[in-house]
């Protein structure tokens, strides 16, 4: 494992800190991964700015929702700057997601199923009551047979998606801490280690890494934990 495959999620206030982070983790993780910070603050020059020298991929977390022919109309419009990953809700449905996979051919369209913020409780405020693996499942199914190539969903969903889903679909795992860190808005969450073991392809980290005084040591440092439990 030379780049461990780890997006980290560069929610920064600005350009320059942001491309700095980039900077100091991208000898250590595959892919860096720009929000709706960013993307709203600066539009498509800040895929350039935080790829860099290095060409590290770019995870585009735009969680495009809205009905199919403006999905349509965004998703073509982000392709062209040939993001690695574009995030759409799944909840917008089979006809939304289709129309992301077809208007932006080189990118893999990752569904998000259920956010890793909510918890139970949360589902049930929003009529989604009942276990979250349960509507991750049911969101998923629909996504892959609407043509998503990945999926988003917590670390607690990822060993069952796996089984259905098999090993052709990218799953995607935000809600990841190292141990003992601060969950903090994260409700569904797990380890690095546990993440990856359960069958994630690729660990969305953020706050764990660029919350640290040295975010290049923190991604190294987990970046070498995941070495040591990978067999
Ligand atoms: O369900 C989801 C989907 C996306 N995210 C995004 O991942 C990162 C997580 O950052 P942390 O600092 O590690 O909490 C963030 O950019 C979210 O927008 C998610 O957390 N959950």
């Amino acid at each position: 494992m030379t780049h461990a495959p780890i997006a980290v999620a560069l929610d920064a206030p600005d350009l320059e800190t942001a491309a700095r982070w980039a900077d100091l983790v991208t000898p250590h993780v595959s892919t860096v991964k720009v929000g709706l910070e960013l993307y709203l603050r600066y539009g498509p020059d800040v895929i350039a700015s935080v790829r860099g020298a290095s060409g590290v991929q770019v995870f585009l977390d735009l969680k495009l929702h809205d009905i199919p022919n403006t999905v349509a109309g965004a998703a073509r419009a982000v392709g062209r700057l040939r993001p690695a990953f574009l995030t759409v809700h799944a909840a917008g449905g089979p006809a939304m997601i289709r129309a992301a996979v077809e208007a932006a051919p080189h990118t893999k369209i990752a569904a998000v199923t259920v956010l890793t913020s909510l918890s139970e409780s949360d589902l049930a405020a929003i009529g989604m009551a009942g276990p979250a693996g349960d509507a991750v499942r049911r969101l998923a199914a629909l996504s892959v047979e609407a043509g998503a190539t990945a999926l988003v969903c917590s670390p607690h969903e990822v060993a069952a998606l796996r089984a259905e889903v098999g090993p052709d679909i990218t799953l995607i795992t935000p809600g990841v801490r190292p141990a003992g860190s601060d969950t903090q808005d994260q409700a569904r969450v797990a380890t690095p280690e546990q993440a990856l073991a359960d069958g994630a392809d690729l660990l969305v980290i953020g706050r764990p890494i660029t919350g640290s005084p040295d975010p290049g040591a923190a991604a190294a440092a987990i970046a070498a934990t995941l070495r040591r439990t990978t067999p």
